[in-house]
């Protein structure tokens, strides 16, 4: 059991509180000054994964009281409870076992005293199939010819994950194999995806959980229908459809041949499924093998996770230094910035990662809670965002923490785009920590020509307070393993954070009442009579909306 204890009534929060006034009126630089080993202290090597997060607001006191506060928290059985399937996520009563499908250790886990393994197994080796019948050829349309495209439909983790994961790794796709990703329930979405692609070389693959997600179902019928216009016969759809789902019954009605369904259970959250058959989309992009080192990319930091000291550990760094900003620098967001532009996905994934896990103010008590608890989760790939909104990170009114990642090794290097690329990131976090003093300005402005008086104008809005934390992750190469790891640590750091918070981070009542409404207005919107029976903003908008239509 956990010591289910609001956060700010820990012995430690107390302590954090004294701490941080004196901790927040010195400078990052300084605390480089003081110390030459600094770096070496605070930073961690993890296989091809450097995370060097010195450039931070924290002192080894900072990050001793930090860990105190993981342990009177319970964190490390909290650990041990996922990964043994413990049914931690309450509030649906189920297991949380995202780690059990990647574990290539095979060792058992089990659920209500059954091993999972042999089934996780049983779906990756269809799935293994599948893909090696896709990719090679084998595997073919009504008309005999070889699939060219494949369109996933889904929505929110049945989405993102595989959009994600298939953008970042397109280093290793397949010549002649496209893939595509239908999401929205605008019909724009599937309208403008299907414009291009042959009915006769086109695999759908239906990814819901629960099949019965509205914007997943209304855009497979129109898929369907789009198909039928051209294919005619009903039973070709088996070629052209598969579906993966935990709901048997409902791929069926559907009309999706069971052998064309791959499963996966009801412990595993939507946001953290692209390890099951959610991904078939990205094996049958990247092969199968890459695959399994995505998977064991994940396996190695699950470990690490379950196994190193709190104050070594990863996800358990990243997750306190978060709480650190959150909820005693009154951060509001935290920005992932990947300097590679295959992973330009990569923060608005974990924006549902981490905001549907975290985005909760109910305590594991029942109480409402007195704190922050999750942050918005933003972001864009650099160098881009240097040219838009990096100006409110160095110069704004808001500290925002900042995770820097960046590969080595560049999968095209093309002159000297990697080293500019990488100039940027270096910089970036230096320019964020030292800032730029007035001294400093003046003197630049005096040396440029400028008169005194000129100088006195125009110094103040060039200064540049600096002291703005970030996390620099350092990778060789984005690999499918590399990517892995990656993944599975914003994971563990989401969960870290949820444990400290106190709040249940697998469940999402959150997204249920628009979507109740959503239902209750759309049979309204079938007739063009005036509606009453909201506010009368709502129903100025409608009535509005049906004039118009
Ligand atoms: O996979 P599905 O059952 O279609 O669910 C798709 C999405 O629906 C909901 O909005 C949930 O909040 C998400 O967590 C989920 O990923």
């Amino acid at each position: 059991m956990l010591p289910n204890v609001p956060f700010d009534q820990l012995p430690s929060y107390k302590k954090l509180k004294s701490h941080y006034k004196t901790l927040s009126q010195k400078h990052i630089k300084a605390l480089f000054e003081e110390d030459p080993e600094r770096s070496k202290k605070f930073s961690i090597r993890f296989g091809d994964i450097l995370v060097d997060y010195s450039k931070n607001r924290i002192t080894s006191r900072t990050r001793s009281y930090l860990i105190q506060l993981a342990e009177e928290a319970g964190l490390s059985g909290a650990i041990e409870q996922m990964f043994k399937g413990e049914k931690i996520n309450a509030t649906e009563a189920r297991a949380v076992l995202h780690t059990a499908l990647r574990n290539r250790s095979n060792e058992p886990v089990l659920v209500d005293g059954k091993d999972v393994m042999p089934d996780v197994n049983e779906v990756l080796a269809k799935m293994k199939e599948f893909s090696g019948k896709v990719r090679s050829g084998s595997w073919k349309g009504y008309s005999g010819k070889e699939i060219t495209d494949i369109v996933n439909i889904g929505i929110g983790g049945s989405d993102l994950g595989p959009v994600m994961v298939t953008e970042a790794l397109k280093a290793y796709g397949k010549d002649g194999l496209s893939v595509h990703f239908v999401s929205n329930v605008d019909g724009t979405h599937i309208a403008e995806t299907v414009k291009l692609l042959n009915p006769e070389t086109t695999l759908f693959m239906i990814a819901s959980k629960t099949f019965t997600t509205q914007e997943t179902m209304a855009n497979a019928h129109s898929a369907r229908s789009w198909f039928l216009e051209k294919a005619v016969d009903q039973k070709f759809v088996k070629k052209h459809f598969v579906a993966i789902s935990t709901n048997q019954p409902e791929v069926e009605k559907f009309g999706i041949d069971p052998d064309n369904m791959f499963g996966f259970w009801d412990w595993v959250g939507g946001r953290y499924s692209l390890w099951s058959a959610i991904g078939l989309s990205i094996a049958c992009s990247i092969g199968f093998q890459n695959f399994e080192q995505l998977l064991s990319g994940a396996h190695e930091m699950d470990k690490h996770f379950r196994t190193t000291k709190l104050d070594r550990n990863i996800p358990v760094i990243l997750g306190l230094l978060g709480v650190w900003y959150n909820d005693f620098f009154d951060a509001q967001t935290q920005a992932i910035l990947p300097y590679d532009q295959y992973m330009h996905r990569f923060a608005a994934y974990f924006q549902q990662g981490d905001m549907e896990s975290n985005g909760k103010s109910m305590g594991r008590n029942g109480k409402p809670v007195n704190y922050q608890t999750g942050p918005v989760i933003w972001g864009e790939p650099g160098t881009n965002g240097q040219h838009a909104f990096y100006q409110l990170i160095h110069q704004g009114t808001k500290l925002i923490p900042c995770d820097f990642i960046a590969p080595a090794i560049s999968h095209n290097p093309i002159g000297d785009h990697h080293k500019m690329l990488l100039s940027n990131f270096f910089a970036q976090t230096e320019a964020l920590m030292n800032g730029k003093s007035d001294e400093d300005v003046r003197a630049e402005l005096k040396t440029s020509g400028k008169k005194p008086e000129e100088i006195d104008a125009i110094a103040p809005f060039k200064i540049f307070s600096g002291n703005r934390p970030t996390n620099s992750i350092l990778v060789k190469k984005i690999t499918p393993k590399v990517l892995g790891s990656l993944i599975a640590m914003y994971e563990h750091k989401i969960f870290v954070q949820g444990v400290i918070w106190n709040i249940y981070s697998f469940d999402q009542w959150g997204v249920e009442l628009g979507k109740q409404l959503a239902n209750k207005i759309y049979p309204e919107l079938q007739n063009d009579w005036p509606v009453n029976n909201h506010d009368s903003s709502t129903n100025g908008l409608i009535n509005q909306y049906k004039r118009w239509r």
